[in-house]
């Protein structure tokens, strides 16, 4: 079976997690330090919190922008669900707006929704395609907005000569293991505002005035005080020790996965009834996901070809969900319509990218999806 994804972990990730494990320190220590600076440095950004996944990276982003209850923030319907649920946490509403043919969402349909409510735009690089973060800025400068960048998938993305992480205040990436780089769970929030970085790095761990590290450290005793009421959302120094090594590949993972992605577009592009996946000017995708539309005139329903090329060996997953649609968010979203996000999501699917993928593998994933399109196995 050719999975949908699988993390590229090896065997100095595994001694890395080994090392710390016997050095003592488990949690919240010298390797979580350690892998923040390298993180910050990575990206660009002046500051990096690591927390235990994105979706605890987004709760706590939300609160130190200030969105509170009864405020708005526009994101997108078509993501994963953890990105409105994130605005909910906070007592906020999340206003859905309409994405592109990027799967990212469309400036003009946000500039729509915008009102008196709104305080903040959370934008999504979806499956790791920047989003258009030039764009959504001069939106928030126009309207005095917050902005969020939900980068879960976009570790190692570029949006103009930057990497993503240093552009905005606010930048949260996971790294679960359907990501780029993996720490198992685990979450960084970049920021440039030293002063979101210290609330960010206090409400992570409950609140506490003085660390446990300086306090284990100390010559002197001290107590701590509890000045706001924080969260555990910690990271481990196993999960940090691990993501330190991941960090060391991050390119070279890149680099592999748009060499896969460049075999797809080669190997797919006569194909008239799809659009494959594509970079414009200025953006540079990792490839989290290779996403590929099925046309009007596709021959095969999109369920049954992911069904026949299962029952082919090769996973493949539905387009990208949109949060309006499901149960959680039915009642509060009863009148969203938004035909496009719909459209990508039920005509749409992923098709199998991680590393190391072997050239018979892809050339078997293109082959078999040309087969069964000539084959023409189910008509509409
Ligand atoms: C970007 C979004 O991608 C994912 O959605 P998805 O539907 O494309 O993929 P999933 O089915 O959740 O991905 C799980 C697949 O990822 C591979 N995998 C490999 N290792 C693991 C693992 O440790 N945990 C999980 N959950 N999955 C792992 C396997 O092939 C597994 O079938 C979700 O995991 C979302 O959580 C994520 N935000
Ligand atoms: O939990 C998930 O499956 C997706 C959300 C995520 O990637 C995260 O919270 O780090």
């Amino acid at each position: 079976m050719i999975p949908i994804a699988k993390p590229y972990l090896i065997e100095d990730d595994a001694l890395a997690a080994y090392h710390t494990i016997l050095s003592g320190w488990i949690t919240q220590g010298p390797r979580v330090q350690e892998f923040e600076e390298k993180f910050a440095e990575y990206t660009g950004a002046k500051y990096a919190v690591a927390v235990s996944n994105c979706t605890t990276a987004l709760h706590l982003s939300m609160i130190v922008a200030g969105i509170g209850p009864g405020d708005e923030v526009i994101c997108p319907s078509m993501s994963y669900i953890a990105t409105a649920n994130s605005i909910k946490y906070v007592g906020a509403n999340p206003v859905f707006a309409e994405v592109n043919e990027f799967y990212n969402l469309d400036p003009a349909d946000v500039e729509k929704r915008i009102n008196h409510k709104t305080k903040a735009i959370l934008l999504v690089h979806q499956i790791g395609m920047p989003a258009d973060i030039d764009a959504f800025t001069d939106l928030c400068s126009k309207y005095n907005l917050k902005l969020i960048e939900d980068a879960a998938c976009a570790a190692g993305s570029v949006y103009k000569d930057k990497r993503i992480g240093s552009h905005s205040e606010l930048v949260c990436f996971s790294f679960h293991p359907r990501k780029i780089i993996s720490t198992g769970d685990g979450g960084m929030i970049t920021t440039n505002r030293e002063d979101y970085y210290s609330r960010l790095k206090l409400l992570r761990q409950h609140g506490m005035s003085v660390n446990d590290r300086i306090r284990h450290s100390s010559d002197k005793v001290i107590f701590e005080d509890h000045i706001e009421i924080g969260y555990n959302y910690r990271m481990t120094d196993i999960q940090a020790s691990v993501g330190i090594k991941q960090l060391e590949k991050l390119d070279w993972i890149v680099d592999q996965r748009r060499i896969i992605a460049m075999a797809y577009h080669e190997g797919l592009k006569d194909i008239q009834s799809i659009t494959l996946p594509h970079e414009e000017e200025g953006y540079f995708s990792n490839y989290q996901s290779y996403s590929i539309y099925l046309k009007e005139d596709f021959p095969i329903y999109r369920n049954e070809l992911m069904q026949k090329l299962l029952e082919k060996g090769i996973a493949t997953r539905r387009g990208i969900m949109n949060a309006h649609r499901e149960t959680a968010y039915k009642l509060l979203t009863r009148k969203v319509k938004l035909p496009r996000s719909e459209d990508l999501q039920d005509r749409s699917i992923l098709l199998p990218l991680y590393v190391p993928m072997s050239p018979q593998e892809i050339d078997f994933i293109i082959g078999t999806l040309k087969g069964l399109i000539e084959s023409n196995v189910i008509h509409y």
